[in-house]
């Protein structure tokens, strides 16, 4: 039927969901291998996955290894019936079917299960297989993302690959913040680094606003990064600073006012002199209508938020203007199926914060409004993907955190808003959250609650993967999403090799 190595005529499965079949013991198996049981009964192929391999006593005769057999313990991952339609097995193969390593036909038809975004190679054992790419559907990515890697486990080389397919697929707008500088041109310690502004298709599918000076932007085709004040909402500040109820009671009164309002009157009055109710005096600074608001406020409370806004202001004012805004430029490239890079090297973490709040508040905004007003069209519908490093910050359980981000997590998907979630402790992610992601990277976790973690949340049984998963090298990963039938492991493209 197939011209794949032949390992074993004697499959002796014990269960629909365990094969049991036995090799020489010098068979070059692993753990991970993929192989195929030919049922010729019922003509169909079963394909699965190796997931234990021990020596077989019973075949011991204790003279010699030659004699010995291993036995190997595989997980099916689907079948393909007469009819040619690939299904989760819910029928045993014959006893005795042959079982033998893929062959081209089978490589072909597992193809077809891929997608547009290429990340890696399908690895089978050891052997990452050339013509079987990794490639991510498109079209589940506005259903979430979340890239689980131990630090050193490759997870920049991932995002990298990940953002070069899609500058070249333009399929859907992405977002990503970096405040490390190793994204736009490479990391400048390693010469052999190469950044996405590399790529043979950056002029058309990439787009970088930069808080670096003139000079820097105009040598790499780079953007100047500006957020108005109006962009500001107070109630970012509960994702970055820990508030009092008394605090949060003061930002609460200050929702109606618009940015610039609030920033003028933090920062331009003196809210000692603010009348209190009991006293009778009026205010006799710009903002009557805030003063009036926040007169009842608790003073304490008045200063610590007056003191948080002025700090924000002090971190932000590498791209914080009065006015001017980027934000309309950067949504009308992610529209155009653009990666956006927003390039903040050095900056703190709760600058970073901020610009993610308010650019994903715009983001959201914008595609509901596009959605609601039911101006996508006949044509696809507008899709992007925000990432968010080090997601465990906003998507913890701590809800009063979370902000925009949960909102995005739980109703962005209606209006392909899709989150991509970097973390490396899946544990401290909301599991409400989780449970909405579709798609998983699993890049090395050695910790056991955060691959239980994971194996509760995802679309596929990965608790059979245990092993695989504690045992993954730098650079590999298993991808789980809605949009292939089986979970793939998968070697991921060196981010230099790949744009070659
Ligand atoms: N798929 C891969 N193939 C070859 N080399 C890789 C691969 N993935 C990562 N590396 C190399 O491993 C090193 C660490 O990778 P990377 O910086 O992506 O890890 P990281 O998980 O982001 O680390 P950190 O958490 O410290 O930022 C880099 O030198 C990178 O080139």
């Amino acid at each position: 039927m197939s011209s794949g190595r032949l390992l074993d005529n004697r499959l002796t499965g014990t269960s629909v969901l365990h094969y049991v079949f036995r090799t020489p013991a010098a068979s070059p198996m692993s753990i991970g291998d993929l192989v195929v049981v030919d049922d010729q009964q019922n003509r169909a192929r079963f394909f699965a996955r190796i997931t234990g391999i021990g020596h077989d006593e019973q075949s011991c005769t204790g003279d010699s290894l030659d004699d010995t057999s291993l036995v190997i313990s595989a997980y099916p991952i689907g079948c393909i019936g007469v009819d040619g339609v690939f299904r989760r097995p819910r029928i045993m193969p014959s006893r005795y079917s042959p079982v033998r390593t893929l062959a081209p036909e089978d490589i072909t038809y597992l193809n077809r299960f891929m997608g547009e975004i290429e990340v890696g190679l399908v690895v089978s054992g050891q052997q990452p297989i050339p013509e079987l790419p990794v490639r991510i559907p498109a079209k589940v990515l506005s259903q979430h993302m979340g890239v689980f890697a131990t630090t050193g486990m490759g997870k920049s080389n991932y995002m990298k690959v990940f953002c070069a397919s899609s500058i070249s697929a333009r399929l859907f707008g992405l977002l990503i913040i970096d405040p490390h500088g190793e994204y736009a041109a490479g990391m400048s310690s390693d010469y052999e680094s190469r950044g996405l502004l590399h790529h043979h298709d950056a002029d058309t599918g990439l787009s970088v606003f930069s808080i670096q000076n003139e000079n820097v932007r105009t040598e790499l085709d780079m953007k100047q990064l500006l957020i108005s004040h109006d962009d500001m909402d107070i109630t970012d500040l509960t994702l970055l600073f820990d508030l009092l109820p008394s605090e949060r009671e003061v930002m609460n009164l200050l929702t109606p006012f618009p940015g610039h309002d609030i920033i003028d009157f933090f920062m331009n009055e003196d809210v000692e002199s603010l009348p209190s109710h009991v006293k009778t005096t009026a205010h006799i600074g710009d903002h009557q209508d805030i003063a009036q608001r926040v007169r009842s406020a608790n003073p304490d409370a008045l200063r610590v938020v007056q003191r948080q806004i002025q700090t924000l202001v002090d971190i932000s004012s590498a791209f914080l203007h009065k006015t001017t805004s980027s934000i309309p430029d950067i949504i009308e490239d992610l529209l155009a199926n653009k990666v956006v890079l927003i390039d903040i090297p050095r900056m703190s973490e709760v600058a970073e914060l901020f610009l993610l709040s308010v650019i994903s508040r715009a983001v959201l905004h914008k595609y509901k409004n596009i959605v609601q007003s039911g101006r996508a069209g006949e044509d696809e519908p507008h899709r992007v993907l925000l990432t968010i490093e080090e997601a465990q910050r906003v998507l913890s359980m701590e809800s009063e955190k979370t902000g925009i981000f949960r909102q995005i997590a739980m109703e962005g998907r209606k209006f392909g808003v899709g989150l991509c979630a970097v973390t490396q402790q899946p544990k401290n992610i909301d599991p409400r959250v989780l449970a909405q992601m579709n798609t998983f990277v699993i890049m090395g976790l050695a910790d056991r609650q955060d691959r239980e973690t994971i194996a509760s949340s995802a679309k596929h049984d990965l608790r059979v993967l245990d092993l695989e998963i504690q045992t993954l090298d730098r650079g590999d990963a298993i991808i789980s999403t809605i949009g292939i039938p089986f979970p793939v492991s998968c070697h991921v493209h060196r981010y230099e090799d790949y744009i070659e």
